[in-house]
């Protein structure tokens, strides 16, 4: 491990980075953006985002290894919430969704509740400075990364722990405005409006209310439309927070469960199938929960609420069967059916649309054909500047053993590897995640397969399938042919202007595909579309003789380019 002042450049691959020890994280102020107190170090990219360390095995300057794995931070989400009895919802949700998402989670009770799937039938607040000592037993000596409040049942609680956050800083605040339950019992009156708008929300990262509650905050404004959502996420963020989610689980008449997201520029209308089941108590508690859980593992905050929101949506629809209480409403599964999901308590690699830069895919026919194993093919591209592996087509059997040689080698770099097509390859290697194309398995059954925190891409050439890869949860588009191309038989080719057309249609973050090489690289990205954030290349790398040089040639014209810097 570096020395506690050491601050120095790193070279890794070809990407630069500052390797930043606690001290100098403190120093230049980067706690704001991302609390360190025990991280061993954190790596600031060049372009500026702030990750942490996870998976880190790097190359320091003077050669030695540095390999942090044993001391990695645990993701902490502490829950500031009511109990519930029946275990659905608040701290028992909570607890349930960390541990689901694999974050550690620790709890400061605001008031007990006698409830259960017909509603609540009592409930008794835990006194104030008493809610005070516990907030101050744990933010005093864990290390807290995010705090998420549910149900706060009195301005006195509402108070003491805004002051208490203003003592103890953390890396950000979900509030999830829990005032009434589903059942129709307030569980935070009116009273607490006031200092709720006057002091909590003004300090959140993010807030969740539902529809009732929304109104509640807006004055008893009437909420019925997903255009009402998007008018209440509007002024809900005037009133100081930086992002605001309206969760549209009660909507009336909606086929999807639709919630709107607003961070002050962009408004994301997030979609999901409805799923028909009695057991939904406590949703919007382990929603929030999840996002906290992510942003602690050190997500933004539009990526944190995909994720959980396709946990809420595949817990609940693993949940149909339960049968508990003679209620209306059931308490939903978080963990029993979703351990077959990856265990994985950190992400190897969270997905950042900059991995998009320089994507390099990998073609057995090339490499037979030049005489090198596709494993030196992948380290030559990484070596030489690629950001994102893809693996392609490969008999099974080499695939298998082929993907898992490439993912220990991408991963020691920092680079993710996709699998193309094979969703069953990329669940055995638990690889970063898959591509598909039109005629592959569709990218929804994909996320279903694969989990809320795989990397799914979708090939599209017309802002129709673009808009079905958002609604189908992909992560990426990759478009094209942008030029005509041999790698691809029959391939329609949709020229500068078809990529133009796909990147304005959609939020997705875009990486150009075909026919791209060292010559054409810059007029490809000088269509100037803020979410075209690569190039994706075969020949152009591996139809070569040196793949390390001709991955360098197109690193350089793409660093001399604009691309995602938009
Ligand atoms: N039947 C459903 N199918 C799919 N997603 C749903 C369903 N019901 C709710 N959701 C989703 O669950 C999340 C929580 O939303 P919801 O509106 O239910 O919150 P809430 O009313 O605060 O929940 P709670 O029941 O815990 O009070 C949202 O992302 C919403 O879209
Ligand atoms: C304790 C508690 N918190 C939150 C909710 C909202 O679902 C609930 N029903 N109970
Ligand atoms: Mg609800």
């Amino acid at each position: 491990m570096a020395s506690a002042t050491f601050l120095s450049t790193l070279s890794l691959a070809n990407k630069n980075y500052l390797l930043l020890t606690p001290t100098h994280a403190y120093a230049k102020g980067y706690t704001n953006n991302f609390r360190v107190s025990n991280l061993p170090s954190i790596v600031v990219r060049k372009e500026g985002s702030v990750r942490s360390q996870g998976f880190v095995a790097m190359q320091e300057k003077g050669g030695s290894t540095l390999s942090d794995d044993s001391r990695r931070k645990t993701p902490h989400v502490l829950t500031v919430a009511g109990s519930d009895s029946g275990a659905g919802a608040g701290i028992q949700a909570d607890l349930k969704a960390c541990a689901a998402r694999r974050v550690y989670c620790s709890t400061v009770i605001t008031a007990l509740t006698a409830q259960n799937t017909v509603g609540v039938q009592g409930v008794s607040n835990v006194p104030e400075d008493f809610v005070a000592q516990q907030l101050k037993s744990v933010l005093s000596d864990m290390q807290v990364d995010v705090v998420k409040t549910g149900m706060l049942p009195s301005v006195g609680i509402v108070k003491t722990l805004c002051k208490t956050l203003r003592e103890f800083p953390v890396h950000a605040l979900v509030v999830d405005p829990v005032m009434v339950s589903t059942s129709g019992d307030v569980l935070a009156g009116p009273s607490i409006l006031s200092t709720f708008l006057e002091e909590l929300l003004p300090m959140a990262d993010i807030i969740t209310p539902n529809l009732k509650e929304a109104s509640a905050l807006l004055n008893g404004m009437q909420l019925e439309t997903v255009d009402d959502m998007r008018s209440a996420a509007r002024l809900l963020h005037n009133m100081g927070p930086k992002n605001v989610l309206v969760k549209g689980g009660d909507l009336p008449d909606s086929s999807d469960a639709v919630d709107i997201l607003y961070n002050g520029h962009n408004f994301y209308e997030l979609r999901s199938p409805r799923i028909r089941t009695r057991n939904s108590h406590g949703t919007g508690c382990s929603l929030a929960s999840s996002i906290a859980a992510e942003v602690a593992k050190g997500y933004p905050m539009l990526s944190a609420v995909k994720v959980a929101k396709r946990f809420v949506e595949t817990a609940l629809d693993y949940s149909k069967e339960i049968d508990i209480g003679n209620g209306p409403q059931g308490p939903f599964d978080h963990l029993l059916r979703l351990k077959s999901h990856s265990q994985a308590s950190h992400r190897q690699q969270p997905f950042d649309p900059s991995d998009l830069f320089l994507y390099a895919v990998t073609d057995s026919r090339m490499n037979k054909r030049w005489g090198r194993s596709i494993i030196d093919a992948v380290k030559a591209a990484i070596d030489g500047g690629a950001t994102i592996i893809q693996e392609k087509d490969a008999e099974t059997k080499d695939f298998m053993e082929s993907a898992k040689a490439c993912l220990r080698i991408c991963h020691l770099h920092g680079v993710p590897l996709l699998i193309n097509d094979r969703v069953d390859v990329a669940i055995a290697c638990d690889a970063d995640g898959v591509h598909v194309g039109q005629s592959d398995m569709p990218a929804r059954v994909a996320r279903t397969l694969l989990g809320p925190e795989k990397i799914i891409g979708v090939s599209c050439k017309t802002p129709e399938q673009a808009e079905q890869a958002w609604v189908d949860g992909a992560d990426y588009i990759g478009c094209g042919g942008v030029y005509p191309t041999n790698t691809k038989e029959n391939n329609i080719t949709v020229g500068l202007n078809g990529l133009k057309t796909v990147c304005m249609a959609s939020k997705l973050p875009v990486v150009a595909i075909g026919g791209i090489g060292v010559s054409n690289a810059r007029a490809v990205m000088e269509i100037c579309a803020s979410n075209l954030k690569g190039v994706a290349v075969v020949s152009a790398l591996f139809d070569r003789e040196c793949v390390q040089t001709e991955t360098r040639k197109l690193h350089e014209v793409l660093l001399g380019s604009n691309i995602g810097s938009t």
